[in-house]
């Protein structure tokens, strides 16, 4: 299915239309800026309603712009006192996976797909917080559930790196494509010039005729080159009580979150696995009949947000807790991400496995819930595996135990070429 919506351009949006969020239920593309939204959601810990009511003016001051069947689209940060970046795109496109691979193959062959050209070389890399101060936030962490009610935090890092030349986000988009074939992909320019890229594997929230659907994560193993130890791996993950007590707390909130909301409500009473290029997740796929089929999407997620899943739980104490022991802004990093229509369906996936990239610079992130039986080395080894989804997308390879690096260090990453081949093979 292709849905276009028309505007006097004619054409259709090509694999570099300046934002895409791809999923496997719809893949959406657009270009222009007919309104643009940038007020905080909550600004004052009062609630969404004003912002919601600026989204529904947006749209229909799009409709009478002559924007046939508008939507909203774009990125909306961890802490919701701060701007959203939503636009409503002058133009755009819907399909399905397929057939946007079958015309993006067709327009390959007069413009050749850009995954494979080299990227810039790396110059430096550094993680805000380093190794060392990451773990002992964790520490901290893991002491202060003693003395509160803290049960669950998310730590997360950042990783800034600087290349040679400017980094082209259309082709780090591409290669993330290329490299990890299922969950949702997004391209968004940012307020301040910025692009935000990512491959998340997570759905915060998707409605559509009065239908939702969620599937949180938490609870993740790095998947293993040798098939039968990632069979282990993702075994032993199922079975960790460590990782399926960081899920439950995830699973609750959810359904306490989503239960009045909803005429029915189903929850799994265990989860599977799910697996990405690079990562085993634990994984619950939650379904639900809204009470209220004229909730949108939008209101939906930024009712869950923030989730368990990138907070912490309970969410108050334990954003606070992060505040104190995070030594960054996370921007638009364990926001959410997509898109919402007219009529209230839309699709927002968890901003994480993704990156900030400005000119030379880029800025990775990730993090991970920590739990009275967090330990502080396997905490640091599991961001270390989940950037790993970026760094390939970005072609950079770093040495093991890196956290910083500068060009005196690039030299023995080059030595690591043989070892990442296999790795990206795998990713
Ligand atoms: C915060 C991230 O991931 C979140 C944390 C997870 C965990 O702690 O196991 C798993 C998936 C996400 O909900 C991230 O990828 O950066």
């Amino acid at each position: 299915m292709t849905i276009s919506v028309p505007s006097g351009e004619e054409g259709r949006l090509s694999a570099q239309a300046t934002m895409q969020f791809l999923s496997a239920h719809r893949c959406v593309r657009a270009e222009g800026v007919a309104e643009r939204i940038c007020l905080p959601v909550d600004a004052d810990g009062q609630g969404d309603a004003r912002f919601q009511r600026a989204v529904a003016e947006a749209l229909q001051h799009a409709r009478n712009r002559g924007v046939a069947k508008p939507i909203a689209m774009g990125a909306i940060p961890f802490d919701l006192s701060q701007p959203v970046y939503l636009t409503i795109p002058h133009r755009y496109e819907m399909s399905t996976r397929e057939t946007l691979a079958a015309m993006d193959a067709l327009d390959a062959q007069s413009a050749p797909s850009r995954p494979t050209a080299p990227m810039p070389a790396l110059l430096s890399a550094h993680s805000v917080p380093e190794a060392a101060r990451f773990k002992q936030a964790v520490q901290q962490v893991v002491a202060n559930f003693q003395f509160s009610d803290i049960r669950k935090a998310v730590l997360s890092r950042m990783l800034e790196l600087e290349l040679a030349a400017p980094v082209d986000a259309a082709q780090v988009f591409a290669r993330l494509m290329a490299q990890n074939s299922s969950g949702y992909h997004f391209r968004l320019p940012l307020a301040d010039g910025a692009e935000l890229v990512g491959a998340s594997p997570e759905l915060l929230v998707r409605t559509e005729g009065g239908r939702l659907y969620s599937n949180p994560l938490a609870g993740s193993a790095k998947r293993q080159g040798n098939a039968e130890l990632d069979f282990q791996v993702s075994n032993a993950l199922l079975q960790s009580g460590k990782d399926g007590y960081e899920h439950s707390l995830v699973i609750q909130d959810i359904e306490r979150v989503l239960a009045p909301l909803c005429r029915a409500l189903d929850v799994p009473p265990q989860p599977t696995l799910l697996s990405t290029a690079a990562m085993w997740h634990l994984s619950t796929r939650i379904e639900g009949e809204l009470a209220d089929p004229a909730m949108t999407a939008l209101q939906l997620a930024c009712r869950l947000h923030p989730t368990p899943a990138v907070c912490g739980y309970p969410t108050r104490l334990a954003r606070k807790l992060i505040e104190l022991v995070e030594p960054f802004e996370r921007g638009m990093f364990s926001g959410m991400v997509g898109w919402c229509d007219g009529e209230g369906n839309g699709e927002w996936a968890v901003t994480i496995r993704c990156g900030r990239i400005q000119d030379k610079r880029i800025q990775l992130f990730a993090g991970a819930g920590i739990v009275a039986d967090s330990c502080p080395e396997s905490e640091w080894a599991e961001t270390q595996a989940k950037l790993q989804t970026m760094l390939n997308a970005v072609g950079v390879t770093l040495p093991p135990a890196a956290t910083t690096m500068t060009t005196t260090t690039v030299a023995s990453a080059a030595a690591n070429a043989v070892h990442t081949q296999r790795s990206e093979e795998l990713a």
